[in-house]
């Protein structure tokens, strides 16, 4: 048996021996886009910073003026020591963002994802939820607090989810759809037109992980899940800095805000955050410029990819998976990537299925075409 310390080791080791085992490995941001590790200098092709806020002076200067006045923390739960004005403030201009009736700010993504579903089901007891096979960890997370079984659908297969809905959905007292609007390690997009047509067809909720999408993507970079019942987004990639939002009706807010567990008992979003985001909000909807050269970037890589015969996956996006399948092969042609001066995230099981071990390229609006030249030659050279 063995101590759980010798447990640990050994898991690790299990890890270690399947190539699977991942290190924190130190790289610090640089100017333009770069990032240092070691003596190396890399060009980012891997972060989420897709328009490059988290450096933006706009963001750096709000967070630290609203740092100045507020403090660096929040103090409590806003349940507990009362709301800031700060807190209600940015969450009106986030559901006037989003065209939504209110929304409600979460410490993260993450945390939003795995709050959703057991404060819905405590509303809705015995609802089953259909979800998408390719959606976050985080929502899973969420399924498996709320104690629910998962219908999985076919990845994008709006066949297979109506099949299920009109199966064994049929039955249950209400019925939940869960799905991405951009994928995040295939870059591909949900059609959330479609979805929200079968969501009324079978009486089902809708709800919408727009982490990839929000600030990118969509009219004004308000994201593409317009319609949906509840849509969660973050601000720690296209946004600049850190933190999600949860945009919905009134009642499904103030749901959250009682019994959801990832906001009663967890500390609101300090300050310097708050602030970083009430400036992105202030940018981003001027931004269609850096959009449209990120989307004319995305065309430029894909086609380059499909020449040198990688598959990327149906990405519309500015994730651009090239899948390699092999775990060794990928973290290979990774690190050759590294020699030439390109960081690109080497994707493994299990946050993708086993075989299709990735490259994910992400593009940013600092990255120019000539970039993208240089990363096909530095991947077709590594390939
Ligand atoms: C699709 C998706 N949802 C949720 C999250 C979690 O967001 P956060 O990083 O803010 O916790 C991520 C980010 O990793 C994501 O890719």
């Amino acid at each position: 048996m063995g101590s759980l310390q010798e447990r640990i080791a050994g898991h690790l080791s299990a890890l270690e021996a399947d190539g699977l085992r991942r290190r924190l490995v130190p790289t610090d941001p640089a100017p333009h886009g770069t990032l240092r590790r070691g003596d190396a200098t890399l060009l980012d092709f891997a972060g989420n910073d897709y328009l490059g806020l988290s450096a933006h002076p706009a963001l750096v200067e709000r967070a630290r003026e609203w740092t100045s006045r507020l403090g660096t923390g929040s103090g409590a739960s806003r349940l507990v020591s009362g709301t800031r004005t700060a807190h209600l403030d940015l969450e009106a201009r986030i559901a006037a963002f989003k065209g939504t009736e209110a929304a409600l700010l979460f410490a993260s993504g993450w945390q939003a994802n795995a709050t959703i579903l057991p404060a819905l089901l405590r509303a809705a007891p015995g609802a089953m939820v259909f979800t998408d096979r390719l959606v976050h960890a985080s929502m899973h997370a969420g399924c498996a607090a709320a104690g629910v079984r998962q219908a999985r659908y076919r990845h994008n297969d709006l066949a297979d989810l109506r099949a299920r809905l009109s199966g064994k959905g049929a039955d249950a007292p209400a019925r939940i759809i869960m799905t991405e609007s951009v994928f995040s390690m295939d870059g591909d997009l949900a059609d959330i037109a479609a979805l929200r047509a079968i969501a009324d067809e079978h009486d089902a909720f809708l709800i919408v992980d727009e982490a990839h999408a929000t600030g990118v993507l969509g009219p004004r970079g308000a994201g593409l899940a317009a319609g949906a019942d509840v849509v969660m987004g973050t601000f720690s990639k296209a946004m600049g800095s850190f933190g999600a939002y949860v945009a919905a009706s009134r009642d499904t807010c103030a749901l959250l805000s009682n019994a959801g567990s990832g906001f009663v008992y967890s500390t609101a979003p300090p300050p310097p955050v708050l602030g970083a985001i009430d400036a992105a909000l202030d940018l981003v909807p001027g931004m269609d410029a850096e959009r449209a050269h990120i989307a004319a970037l995305g065309e430029q890589l894909r086609a380059g990819l499909a020449k040198l015969g990688l598959d990327t996956r149906g990405s519309a996006s500015p994730v651009v998976p090239a899948v390699i399948g092999e775990v060794e092969a990928t973290m290979r042609i990774g690190e050759a990537l590294a020699g030439r001066g390109f960081l690109a995230g080497t994707i493994r099981p299990p946050t993708v299925p086993k075989g299709t071990s990735r490259l994910r390229m992400t593009l940013r609006a600092s990255h120019r075409s000539e970039d993208i030249q240089r990363l096909l030659e530095a991947t077709s050279e590594a390939l």
